[in-house]
């Protein structure tokens, strides 16, 4: 499958690592309007343009590389309203429950681990080495950092930040747009929207 990449950042430079290592998949390049189209961007994939190049390459789905999540959020719903194929990045090394059920345009990165009875959104970011437990409810444009560790049947809102390093707790539910700062030990409920960081996790100051 022929897949863009939606950016050129540092985050845009892991998805295509994730892309090539996949098999299958033919990552053309990076869309974005930070560099000229032409220029040779990282891992020897070529900048194609911004986001009005799309409708002129041929592709056969695209992933929106961008790890902030308001941003990826936008860019989903802008190309997913247009009808293009929303494609999971998952890296050959991590590990899926046979059962968990996975959105689309999801990223799940080298060494991620989600077991089983787990159910994740759409366009959401499993980073490096991250932990998702049993029935953990990830929602959608979601991210859970490099490291961060998800407990068994907590719920992890949309658009909700779940930093390096941090833990929820088991049961425990982040709110929409919520954000454990990195190294978070999260022990209850966060309100949507909140920023918590510390141990015990308590409100950001
Ligand atoms: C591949 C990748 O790199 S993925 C990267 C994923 N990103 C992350 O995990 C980043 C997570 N973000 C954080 O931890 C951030 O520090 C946030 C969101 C919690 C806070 O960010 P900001 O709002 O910019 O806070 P700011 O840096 O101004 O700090 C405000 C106060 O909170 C404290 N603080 C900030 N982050 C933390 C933290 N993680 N733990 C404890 N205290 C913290 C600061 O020391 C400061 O305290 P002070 O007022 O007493 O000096």
């Amino acid at each position: 499958m022929k897949i863009l990449i939606i950016g050129g950042g540092g985050h845009a430079r892991v998805v295509a690592d994730i892309l090539l290592a996949m098999d299958g998949m033919e990552p053309q390049g990076y869309v974005t309007s930070d560099q000229a189209p032409g220029t040779a961007g990282p891992l020897g994939l070529p900048v194609l343009g911004g986001d009005d190049a799309v409708g002129s390459i041929p592709h056969d789905g695209l992933v929106v590389a961008v790890g902030d999540n308001a941003t990826r959020e936008r860019l989903f719903a802008h190309f997913a309203a247009q009808g293009e194929n929303m494609v999971n990045a998952i890296h050959p090394s991590a590990i899926l429950a046979p059962d968990v059920v996975l959105g689309r345009g999801c990223m799940v990165c080298p060494g991620a681990i989600v077991n089983t009875g787990s159910e994740i959104g759409d366009n959401v970011i499993l980073n490096t080495g991250s932990v998702t437990e049993h029935d953990c409810r990830v929602g959608s444009h979601a991210h859970v950092a490099p490291g961060a560790k998800v407990a068994g049947a907590a719920r992890i809102g949309a658009g909700a930040l779940v930093g390096l390093g941090a833990a929820v707790l088991p049961g425990v539910a982040m709110g929409d747009r919520a954000v454990a700062g990195a190294g978070a030990v999260v022990l209850g409920d966060v309100p949507p929207g909140l920023t918590v960081v510390g141990v015990p996790a308590r409100p950001k100051t």
